[in-house]
């Protein structure tokens, strides 16, 4: 126990962990809690809690921040590269300072673009988790950011919030959470006076209420097991597993190379030496076999694209940076790359597609239709009451300003925030004073959900017994419910069946402007014997009398034409799934370029519903609308085009949606909804714009793209440097390329290449492509055609230079030729060449689709300048001056460098000469499988 709360933290762990309603009733239920919590239900956290108290507050029952990780320390990551046992065996062995200072450079590249990752990655998280929670403090509502929290807090929760912490139910109307559970069988909760426990981490599906905090940050019940499960799991994204496969596998080629290469240099020894067995094992046989031992190992290191998964992961906080700039923030890294193999995105209409700044455009008002908002002094008196009463009462929703710059803002629904702004706009009514008033005794909301398209509010007379009913909702939905409307001196007329057509007529001419068309009613009523509205199930929603239709007009975006028409190119089909009615969206569809040809189809959730399995099959290629759609047609939408091998990616914002955002490839949340719908998500939009999901698409197949950029650079230089060293070690020559020489190497191929290549902005052609097929071979037939060519040519000319090197350059004359230092300098010149070859190459690897403009947006892609110039720079100290740093290399006359230069220039040529060729569609690496499937096949065959 403590001294300033009369409550101790274990206590109240136990409380929300065991769910005991005894044990609160013991205390004395909510009321009694929270005065032994120093709060109060209605007010929250006083005015006496000074800064002090807030913080004794935190000392006792802990903060509500998530417990986590330490970040790795930068030296760890270069330890763990260290680790590398190659490394060490290279280390260990007395060698040239050269190779310390290849080894310390690799060490320090790739321990930085880890440690880069990280951080990015952490930075991510941290985003991620930024969520705001309402809070009662001093009888006000604020809003915080949710690690603010703290125990005795009472919070206010509406549809679509996340819980922030373990709490206990105050009051409240039809409160619905979801609650992620650990044993996957996740629930729709109902919760009351009867289950008053709610988790951290639970979302609200519907209903309202307030609750007090009882339990945060890592006392909470979903974050003890969280932890564990965090820690647990590393989770790598598809690509990433495919390329440790791919690594790994082009790794083993390279112990075989060196396997061989060491074979053959040991042999070749003992054979010229003509050592007897009985001397192998003599010191300085000894030396020299661990001298190839050492060489073969570095062959290995050589071959190993460690670079590969460095690439990647390069690429991808490349790509998830530049998209948080796009306002895309990615959540799941396996979103990006899914991105890419998008077919299909079903979109929201409201907010997604349009701008959701909505204003009520037309009206049609106690038998008035109006082409713009009326006057108020040309309303009835009682009319115009009525009205204002149900926008004003009938909704959560506020219009506030922001307190920093005083721009006005809309807060919660925006359907409810366009009709009060017609009331303080151009009726001059102050909706606060109508909610504060003596006739607004609000005894039960029915919130609006997306199934039944419309919400209510109950308020009590002061005569006995009497209630009032407002009703709002989608016009021809809620028309059904009336059976009277308001005449324009306030009387309510029976309906009769042509006035029920005239209605109808309105309300589609409305639609079909594209206008969501809301009908506003109203009706009083009688409930005797004091019955307690809160048990009241369904509300008294019939013989409702008509007051208004508000044609409400959301914009669309002015950009969404250009980026429906990208999606268009890219292949990425796009079906328009809302809850407005088929006319409306039909109208809003054929402006923004959705709905344009006849075989489109738009139709009603209901159709599509009834539909056979075979009739849906046939239609689903070419809807383009769905109307009156709940979450859950969204759900089964997924499930149908997923069915139809679709890659689909989904957007959502209602707390409903979390299911389909879940069950979609991606899911795509956006920034303004609900916390619910963004935890479930794979990327948040943040500016809720179409737009910014064809930037994610245009990234994300940028991210296969430079994978595939840097393969392509990484295998040629492989290959060319193996071939090489291989024919060097059979021949005389021995090693054309010395270790340290090869560790350089390694170090343009792998990390400086992917450091080059991984980081390109993507270029436009992207989305002129079909999507990426998640399996397609990552590389095509263009990369394998360039890939071979290349290495022919290299290995050609460095050869040459290998075997030719005095017929070219004729005798070095010891007197005038001043770098002729050693005979190693027809080495030094291979491996100039080798080195500018790659440099060139570079510039080849840009383009891996026969695109001619190798230099296209270079000046964006800094990296690429940055390592090139210090590749071309090292290279040149390395040539010059190598021999100082024990590089085993001369220096080059003016003519070995222009020799070097132009060889290397050359690949430019022969990169623009490949180009031309034309190659087959089907990838060639395809045909190619693994020995198991020959083996599966032989069996097959056998057997059948
Ligand atoms: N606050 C509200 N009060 C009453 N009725 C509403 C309200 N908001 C929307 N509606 C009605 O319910 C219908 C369906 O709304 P829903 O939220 O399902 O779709 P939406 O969000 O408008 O469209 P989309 O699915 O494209 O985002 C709307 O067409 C409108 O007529
Ligand atoms: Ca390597």
């Amino acid at each position: 126990m403590n001294l300033n709360f009369g409550i101790s933290k274990e206590v109240l762990v136990a409380l929300n962990t065991t769910k005991n309603i005894a044990k609160l009733q013991e205390i004395g239920g909510v009321q009694a809690l929270a005065g032994l919590l120093n709060t109060n239900i209605r007010t929250g956290l006083g005015l006496n809690e000074k800064i002090s108290e807030y913080k004794q507050r935190s000392l006792t029952y802990g903060s509500n921040t998530r417990p986590r990780a330490k970040p790795k320390r930068f030296l760890s990551h270069v330890l763990s590269v260290l680790r590398d046992d190659m490394m060490i065996v290279l280390m260990v062995r007395y060698e040239p300072i050269g190779i310390y200072i290849a080894v310390f450079c690799v060490t320090i590249i790739v321990s930085a673009a880890n440690w880069h990752k990280e951080r990015q990655f952490r930075f991510l998280n941290e985003l991620k988790e930024d969520v705001t929670s309402k809070v009662i403090r001093n009888g006000e509502t604020e809003r915080i950011s949710s690690s603010h929290v703290q125990v005795g807090d009472i919070i206010r929760l509406d549809q679509g919030d996340m819980i922030p912490a373990d709490c206990v139910f105050i009051e409240g109307f039809h409160l619905t959470i979801f609650e992620p559970n650990m044993t996957g069988t996740d629930a729709f909760i109902q919760k009351d006076y009867s289950q008053p426990f709610l988790s951290s981490g639970s979302q609200v599906v519907d209903g309202t209420a307030t609750a007090i905090v009882t339990a945060v940050g890592r006392n909470t019940q979903s974050n003890s097991t969280r932890v564990l499960i965090e820690q647990e799991k590393v989770k790598f994204t598809p690509l990433q597993i495919r390329l440790e496969k791919v690594s790994r596998d082009i790794g083993k080629i390279g112990i075989v190379f060196a396997i061989f290469i060491f074979i053959t240099l040991c042999l070749k020894y003992i054979f010229i030496n003509s050592i007897s067995p009985s001397e192998v094992f003599h010191t300085d046989t000894f030396g020299v076999i661990f001298r190839y031992l050492t060489f073969s190992i570095t062959i290995v290191v050589v071959a190993i694209p460690e670079g590969l998964p460095v690439a990647l992961s390069i690429s991808l906080s490349h790509s998830i940076k530049a998209m948080l700039k796009d306002n895309n923030l990615v959540r799941n890294l396996e979103a990006c790359e899914k991105m890419a193999c998008t077919t299909l995105i079903l979109s929201d209409k409201t907010g997604v597609l349009t701008t959701s700044k909505m204003t009520v455009a037309e009206a049609w008002i106690a038998g008035t239709k109006y082409d713009q908002i009326p006057h108020p002094s040309q309303l009835d008196h009682d009319v115009l009451n009525i009205l204002a009463d149900g926008i004003a009462i009938n909704s959560k929703a506020h219009l506030g300003v922001n307190t920093i710059d005083g721009t006005p803002v809309s807060i919660g629904n925006k359907v409810d925030c366009a009709l009060l702004q017609m009331l303080v706009k151009n009726f001059e009514i102050d909706y606060n004073r109508i909610r504060a008033g003596s006739d607004c005794d609000l005894v039960q909301m029915f919130t609006f959900s997306p199934e039944r398209k419309r919400m209510s509010a109950v308020v009590r007379w002061d005569v006995e017994n009497q209630y009032r009913i407002y009703t709002k909702g989608a016009a021809e939905v809620v028309l059904e419910l009336c059976n009277r409307y308001m005449n324009h001196q306030g009387e309510a007329i029976t309906m009769q069946q042509q006035d029920r057509q005239l209605m109808m007529l309105h309300i589609n001419i409305m639609s079909r402007k594209g206008l969501k068309p809301l009908l506003l009613a109203f009706n009083d009523f009688e409930l005797q014997g004091n019955n307690n509205f809160y048990d009241l199930e369904h509300p008294p929603e019939d013989e409702l009398i008509m007051v208004g239709i508000m044609g409400i007009k959301d914009p669309i975006r002015p950009d969404v034409i250009e980026a429906l028409q990208k999606c268009k190119n890219a292949s990425m089909n796009v079906v328009m799934v809302t809850g407005d009615n088929l006319q409306t969206a039909v109208s809003v569809g054929t402006d923004a370029g959705i709905y344009l040809d006849t075989d489109h189809v738009a139709l009603e959730a209901q159709q599509l519903r009834d539909y056979n399995e075979q009739q849906r099959e046939e239609m689903l290629p070419r809807l383009k609308i769905v109307a009156r759609a709940t979450p859950s047609d969204k759900q089964l939408l997924v499930e149908y085009y997923k069915k139809l091998k679709h890659i689909v990616g989904v957007t959502g914002d209602d707390a409903r949606d979390v299911h389909a955002l879940k069950d979609a490839h991606v899911g795509l949340s956006m920034g303004s909804g609900t916390d619910a719908a963004k935890e479930s998500s794979d990327i948040v939009i943040l500016d809720d714009d179409f737009s910014s999901i064809a930037k994610a698409a245009l990234w994300g197949r940028s991210i296969f793209e430079n994978v595939r950029k840097f393969l392509q650079f990484q295998i040629t230089a492989n290959a060319v440097a193996l071939i090489l060293t291989f024919v060097g070690c059979v021949s005389d020559k021995e090693f054309p390329l010395t270790a340290s020489q090869l560790l350089w190497i390694n170090i343009i191929a792998d990390v400086l290449g992917a450091s080059a290549l991984a980081t390109e902005p993507p270029s436009d052609d992207l989305m002129k492509r079909r999507p990426q097929f998640a399996y397609a071979s990552l590389i095509t037939n263009t990369m394998l055609k360039n890939i071979i060519a290349q290495t022919v040519y290299q290995l050609t000319l460095l050869l040459c230079l290998l075997f030719g090197h005095e017929q070219l350059f004729g005798q070095p004359d010891p007197e005038n030729d001043w770098s002729y230092k050693k005979h190693k300098n027809d080495f030094t010149l291979v491996f100039n060449s080798f080195v500018f070859c790659q440099l060139f190459n570079m510039f080849n690897c840009r383009r891996i689709n026969n695109e001619f403009n190798i230099v296209q947006n270079i000046h964006k892609s800094y990296l690429f300048i940055i390592v090139w110039i210090f590749c071309l720079v090292v290279q040149v100290v390395l040539v010059e001056a190598g021999w100082l740093l024990g590089f085993e290399t001369t220096g080059l006359s003016f003519l070995e460098w222009f020799v070097c230069i132009v060889f290397g220039s050359l690949t430019l040529t022969l990169g623009f000469a490949m180009r031309v060729i034309p190659v087959p569609k089907r990838d060639l690496l395809t045909y190619i499988k693994s020995p198991k499937f020959y083996i599966e096949r032989f069996k097959r065959r056998s057997n059948g």
